[in-house]
């Protein structure tokens, strides 16, 4: 069984129980579901940088990278320097979130918030518009073309941005339609943990150009941005790389800095 296989099989014990736990009803009361998007997708094309910038404490591939920030603070941070939205990672197992870390940065900033989750149910799509996300990110490897259909529509409804995460050729061809926004190419083998800036670079000709293109994961530096954009890429999703430092905001300012000037 791969990484995502294992974080599938817990996630639907989760959102079951999660659903006994709090109704639709009261997602639907929430005082941020009417809240207006914020566009991402919107926010990239107009941008020179394209920084996403991730809250992420730990992960699968790496294990512990920083515990001991406040999320206020990396937003805060994070929306100084001028990126141009924030990814906030909700999954707990695995990566040491929750959705509180989602309200807790949609308190502290405007700045367009991407739900990082693995979306197996339209629930999770409430809960996002419930605590303050802009954008819903759906991962082709986990869903079938019907599903990808289904939330992304839904999420259309609820006024959210849809950022769709492939890995591979055959996930991308099953994945195109037009209720999405952006399409992410992640650049880490889930299987080994490995990541290539080749992908990205191989599958930017067969995304149309309808969609915001999106590179994430495996993103260390100032060149491989400037390797990327030639291939159509607008967006850039970078965790690790601000989050192992002290002072993540200051890195991505300092990042900013460098590619744009
Ligand atoms: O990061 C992981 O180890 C990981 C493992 C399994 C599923 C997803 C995983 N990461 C989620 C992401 O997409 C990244 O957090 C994001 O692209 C940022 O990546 P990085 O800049 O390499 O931290």
């Amino acid at each position: 069984m791969d990484i995502l296989e294992k974080i599938v099989l817990d996630k639907r014990k989760e959102v079951a129980l999660r659903k006994t736990l709090i109704p639709v009803s009261q997602l639907e009361a929430s005082v941020l579901f009417n809240r207006p998007n914020n566009s991402l997708a919107v926010v990239l094309k107009n941008s020179s940088s394209g920084i996403i910038a991730e809250h992420k404490r730990r992960s699968p591939s790496k294990a512990v990278i920083n515990n001991s920030l406040s999320v206020q603070d990396v937003a805060t941070g994070y929306q100084n320097a001028g990126v141009c939205g924030m990814s906030v990672l909700t999954d707990g197992k695995y990566f040491g979130g929750s959705l509180d870390d989602l309200l807790t940065a949609r308190a502290a900033v405007q700045m367009p918030l991407l739900r990082k989750e693995f979306i197996i149910d339209e629930y999770q799509i409430l809960e996002a518009k419930a605590y303050g996300a802009d954008v819903i990110l759906l991962i082709a490897a986990i869903l079938t073309r019907e599903e990808i259909k289904q939330f992304s529509e839904f999420a259309k409804s609820l006024d959210l941005d849809v950022l769709l995460e492939v890995h591979n050729q055959e996930e991308l061809q099953k994945s195109i339609m037009p209720s999405l926004d952006m399409l992410g190419v992640n650049n880490r083998n889930l299987k080994t943990f490995t990541v290539s800036l080749d992908t990205s670079k191989s599958l930017s000709a067969l995304i149309p150009n309808d969609f915001v293109k999106v590179s994430e994961s495996g993103i260390s530096n100032i060149e491989a941005i400037k390797e990327l954009q030639p291939y159509g890429y607008k967006g850039f999703l970078i965790g690790e790389n601000f989050m192992k430092t002290d002072n993540p905001g200051d890195s991505a300012t300092n990042f900013i800095t460098s590619l744009t000037s």
